[in-house]
């Protein structure tokens, strides 16, 4: 394994596991002994905690995930620098609430955290072109961490041409694609391993593997994270060593 500071996780769309795949790399790096955090440029929709304070499912993941340090322990602000309350494009979340999201304030963020873990995983916003304003979109964002790129494919009729447009995107801005991974989703779909082929003989690095679909009691409930259960679950399916 020649493993690099950081990866960049990018999926065909929205609501295809990112989280799960981003997760379960920092759970499978720390039980390697490898100190690790996870990061989000932008999240999109909040919940009220408990206390009252507002919560994001991604970064509560990525959080309970990463490698925790006694003598401070990770905040949602230090894995993410704009956390936006509705669930909708961020764009027009920023815009609602007056902000104005900027590459370079991402950027500083994620060179903050990356001070202090050997490897930062970032998992990006929807899929590899979602704007964040109107000049700059997630692609921007991973070029300017320079970090190989892991596509997670969701695995549902339509997912070959997202995967592979996907690609075409990623290889044009002169990233590496570091590897994929193909992710079941909630029912598995018809003829998976035949499209599971087509896909890698289509894209252009090693298939990383098939996480299954999760089985009920490991599935994420609403404004929760993943279990940590759930996240080794998904870790047991990637491959490290081709990356
Ligand atoms: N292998 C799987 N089996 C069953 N359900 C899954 C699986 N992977 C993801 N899901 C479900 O799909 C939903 C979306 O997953 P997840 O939040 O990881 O996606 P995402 O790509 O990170 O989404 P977003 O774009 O909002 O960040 C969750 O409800 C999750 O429980
Ligand atoms: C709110 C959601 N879960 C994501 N975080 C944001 C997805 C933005 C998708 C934008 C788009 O491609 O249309
Ligand atoms: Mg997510």
């Amino acid at each position: 394994m020649n493993l690099s500071k950081g990866y960049f996780v990018t999926g065909t769309d929205t609501e295809i596991g990112k989280t799960l795949v981003s997760a379960a790399l920092l759970w499978k790096l720390n039980s390697l002994g490898i100190d690790c955090a996870g990061f989000k440029p932008v999240v999109a929709g909040t919940y009220a905690a408990q206390n009252g304070s507002r919560l994001n499912e991604d970064i509560e993941s990525l959080r309970i995930a990463s490698t925790s340090k006694a003598q401070r322990p990770l905040s949602a602000d230090d894995l993410c620098p704009y956390i936006l309350d509705a669930p909708i494009a961020p764009h027009l979340g920023a815009a609602s609430q007056n902000i104005a999201l900027d590459v370079k304030t991402i950027l500083s963020a994620f060179k903050k955290l990356q001070q202090d873990f050997s490897t930062v995983i970032v998992e990006g916003v929807g899929g590899f072109l979602v704007p964040i304003n109107d000049v700059n979109n997630m692609g921007d964002v991973a070029q300017s961490f320079d970090l190989p790129v892991i596509l997670v494919v969701g695995m549902r009729l339509g997912c070959i041409n997202h995967a592979l447009l996907s690609c075409e995107a990623i290889v044009q801005r002169k990233l590496k694609l570091a590897g994929w991974v193909a992710n079941s989703l909630n029912a598995p779909m018809p003829m998976l391993q035949e499209n599971i082929d087509a896909l890698k003989k289509r894209i252009p690095a090693p298939f990383l593997g098939l996480i299954p679909s999760l089985s009920q009691h490991l599935v994420k409930p609403q404004n929760a994270p993943y279990s940590i259960e759930a996240l080794a679950f998904a870790a047991k399916h990637l491959n490290l060593e081709l990356l």
